[in-house]
């Protein structure tokens, strides 16, 4: 009965839902957010822009991007018992750290308690704002420092470099955090917004969608691939030593970090922003050799790049974070940070009309067969 069954490993290639918010198409290597060019944003808009486009449909009016900020910029506030569970956790993994002061703040915040859409609307703009509180006060209480409090007068990128370094940034620091964020911003059924769209669908709240989020972008294979590139990198050291790693590497059949996706079969569109800034910051900083490396480990996979195998986004964050003095284990958190739009409308976007994901696993175990009491069994 079950012989004709096809089973989707990995749900690769199945289309489970309709969505308005993003398009990927993977055999071109082209991204839009509404309609609108991932280049195209890259390059002219911001953050918070780019959050009202997601969130709301439709680019803002200068009025609707002030209000829309002002709510942000309301919202950097964190109930103080946040710090307390930050402190107490403090030497747990950031990703952790954030997704357990997340869960609390669903538990502190009854508002988060709340269903429909402008309670999301509303919840999802508290925590764009209080996500990068929590991943630079735990910063700070690790270090011994105190939590730097957010500046009101700068914007969500500006304000988070400010949060976690205690200085106020360049505007070119500032503008490369602002890209980043944009880039990370939303990518249709990734695995972190599939599983925060499977907790939508059972009538959760927002937060708890969030927290399922941010478990599933903690591993390797999703968001904490930027730092592993990182490591990899370092362990590479130097650039005529890549060749030798990557042939290592593929010997053992094991995965490059930074290369594959999912859906591209061309360049992910979002790697060359961060490429260049690599390339621009590292010439900046006197420190060229990461960009060389990297491009090394391009040169060396080419002759393994069949089905399109090509560089992701995260081939090159790592190093920008790296040039700018972040600790490593911050990068998932800050893919986290820039991810927060695209979580959000996905969530409402499910509970539109919303329905319960659960699909069938194909029975391949023993047959029925007769209980076996205790004493009866094998010692
Ligand atoms: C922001 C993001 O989440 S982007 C992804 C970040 N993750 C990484 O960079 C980790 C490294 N990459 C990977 O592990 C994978 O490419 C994934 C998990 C992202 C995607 O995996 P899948 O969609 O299952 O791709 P799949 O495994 O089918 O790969 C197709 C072929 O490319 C090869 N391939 C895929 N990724 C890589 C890689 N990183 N290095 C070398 N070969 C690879 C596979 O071995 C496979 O070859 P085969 O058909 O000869 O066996
Ligand atoms: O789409 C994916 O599978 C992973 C990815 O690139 C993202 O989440 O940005």
């Amino acid at each position: 009965m079950t012989d004709n069954v096809k089973i989707n490993r990995g749900l690769k290639g199945v289309y489970f839902e309709r969505s308005a918010v993003s398009d990927i198409d993977g055999g071109a290597g082209a991204l839009t957010y509404r309609g609108y060019s991932i280049h195209d944003l890259a390059t002219q808009s911001t953050f918070e822009e780019v959050c009202y486009l997601l969130i709301f449909g439709e680019l803002p009016s200068a009025d609707a991007l002030a209000g829309f900020d002002a709510r942000l910029r309301a919202a950097r506030t964190l109930p103080p018992e946040i710090l307390d569970i930050v402190a107490a956790c403090k030497n747990g993994h950031p990703m952790d750290v954030l997704r357990t002061a997340t869960s609390a703040l669903a538990a502190l915040e009854p508002a988060s308690q709340q269903l429909g859409e402008d309670a999301f609307i509303a919840n999802g703009i508290r925590l764009i704002s209080q996500v990068p509180m929590i991943v630079t006060a735990h910063d700070a209480l690790r270090g011994g420092r105190t939590p730097v409090a957010p500046d009101p007068d700068l914007g969500h990128a500006a304000n988070w470099l400010w949060m976690l370094k205690g200085e106020k940034p360049s505007a070119d620091a500032a503008r490369l955090a602002d890209v980043d964020f944009i880039l990370h911003a939303e990518h249709g059924a990734n695995a972190s917004s599939f599983a925060a769209r499977v907790t939508i669908g059972t009538q959760a709240n927002l937060h708890g969608a969030i927290v399922t989020a941010l478990s599933t972008l903690a591993g390797p294979a999703h968001g904490g691939a930027a730092e592993d590139v990182m490591k990899m990198v370092q362990e590479i050291g130097t650039a005529d030593k890549a060749a030798a790693y990557v042939k290592a590497k593929r010997a053992a059949r094991e995965p490059v970090t930074g290369f594959g996706h999912r859906v591209y079969r061309r360049e992910d569109p979002r790697a060359r922003h961060m490429r260049d800034g690599v390339r621009q910051l590292g010439q900046e900083m006197g420190a060229p050799e990461w960009y060389e490396i990297l491009q090394a480990v391009v040169e060396a996979m080419k002759p393994y790049a069949r089905h399109g195998l090509n560089v992701n986004v995260d081939f090159y964050s790592g190093v920008i974070y790296q040039l700018h003095g972040i600790p490593m284990d911050l990068y998932v958190p800050i893919f986290a940070i820039g991810r927060m739009p695209g979580w959000i409308i996905q969530c409402i976007e499910q509970q539109r009309g919303n329905i319960l994901i659960r699909p069938l696993t194909l029975y391949d175990g023993p047959a029925p067969r007769a209980y076996v009491p205790m004493s009866n069994r094998p010692a």
